[in-house]
């Protein structure tokens, strides 16, 4: 049986080069938006992220497959974009050289690049070796300078084996508490940039986000709580995304007096594993989004060894399994295991009193 410890190590590493790449756009100001798609926006990075990652994952693991969130059309149909993202990802490595050569080295050239991104074609399912990766989740908190998160996860046979999430903007120290400001523009602080992991059975661990060597990981748990009146809970910042009213009325009906922290991406998940947080709440805004299994699936493994339950609202655990969506569930309720059943109810209560 395999101890996935080759694979975390390379999906660590993965991440923690794409990182480079996303900071890179971030401070050269390259990070314009490149879809005009306002609820998903894409960026430069978001390409040159994917593309760096999968070469390294194709490299380690020649015949795993990959979900990816972008595909590489619009730059086919765009040289000069497609030479910006290139300008930026052939210069993009490792400090550590051994490191850098674990992960495939550079890619070859531009073409080399735009086969790299289409490789995240998988049609995912419960069969095999299934990467999922979001280079860039959180892409409006990105552009914002607030939180995002580069996520990538194993799974095998529809199960979540590995999860890592890059999370450049939160701070390194698990300890340090949210507020309402910490889904705020972060992104010239000191002190910023942890890179959690976690595998199936093995528990979670953090460390900082560094530029070539991975340090000593640190264990991390959810915080344990005696009453959910005195909970952290987080949200998305975006509306549309996931309903503020719904969470508002769970929040009260639970007793929860802190308002809500706002922050993009799967960064909700790393801060309620590390017990900076508590409950992170994901209510559907509409019956037809299907959620991406690339926006959860690091983050739903990251939490359950960390001590935490994930569901949907109706207390399904998420089938990533099912195809490059979650078909099969509706929403998120991420809370500790112990204080999971009550949150679920509330959940269930509000929801159901507006079914009719
Ligand atoms: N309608 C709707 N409902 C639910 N989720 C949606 C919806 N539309 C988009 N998305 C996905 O949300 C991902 C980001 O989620 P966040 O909670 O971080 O929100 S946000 O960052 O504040 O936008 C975001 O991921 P990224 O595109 O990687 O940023 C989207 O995949
Ligand atoms: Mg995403």
């Amino acid at each position: 049986m395999s101890d996935y410890s080759s694979e975390l190590h390379i999906a660590l590493l993965a991440v923690q080069r794409a990182v480079i790449l996303t900071k890179r756009v971030f401070n050269e100001k390259a990070k314009g938006t490149v879809s005009k798609d306002d609820k998903s926006p894409v960026t430069i990075g978001d390409f040159g992220a994917q593309a760096l990652i999968i070469k390294a994952i194709k490299h380690a693991f020649p015949k795993d497959e990959v979900v990816g969130e972008e595909e590489a059309n619009t730059l086919r149909e765009n040289k000069a974009l497609s030479n910006q993202i290139w300008e930026l990802v052939k210069g993009t490595k490792l400090d550590e050289p051994s490191s850098d050569a674990a992960l495939g080295g550079e890619l070859e050239s531009e073409e080399d690049m735009l086969k790299a991104i289409d490789q995240g074609n998988s049609k995912g399912g419960n069969k095999g070796r299934i990467w999922a990766l979001d280079p860039i989740d959180g892409t409006k908190g990105f552009l914002r300078g607030g939180q995002y998160a580069v996520c990538l996860a194993l799974m095998v046979d529809g199960q979540v084996k590995v999860g890592v999430l890059g999370c450049p903007n939160l701070p390194v120290d698990d300890k340090e508490p949210l507020d309402a400001k910490s889904g705020e523009d972060a992104s010239d602080g000191p002190g910023r940039g942890v890179l959690i992991g976690a595998v199936e059975g093995q528990g979670a661990t953090s460390r900082p986000l560094g530029t070539g060597t991975l340090q000593n990981p640190s264990a991390i748990s959810m915080r344990p709580i005696q009453d959910l009146k005195d909970a952290t809970f987080c949200e998305s910042v975006e509306a549309g995304h996931s309903s503020h009213d719904d969470q508002a009325e769970i929040a009260k009906k639970l007793g929860i007096t802190k308002p809500s922290v706002r922050m993009d991406s799967q960064a909700k998940y790393a801060s309620i594993a590390r017990g900076a947080g508590d409950v992170y709440l994901r209510l559907p805004t509409s019956k037809t989004y299907e959620e991406k299994i690339w926006d959860h699936a690091a983050g739903d493994l990251i939490v359950r060894e960390a001590g935490g339950e994930v569901t949907d609202v109706h207390g399904n655990r998420l089938d990533f399994g099912v195809g490059r969506t979650l078909k099969n569930n509706k929403g998120v309720v991420a809370a500790p295991k112990a204080s999971h059943n009550e949150v679920v109810e509330a959940v269930k209560a509000v929801l159901g009193s507006k079914a009719s």
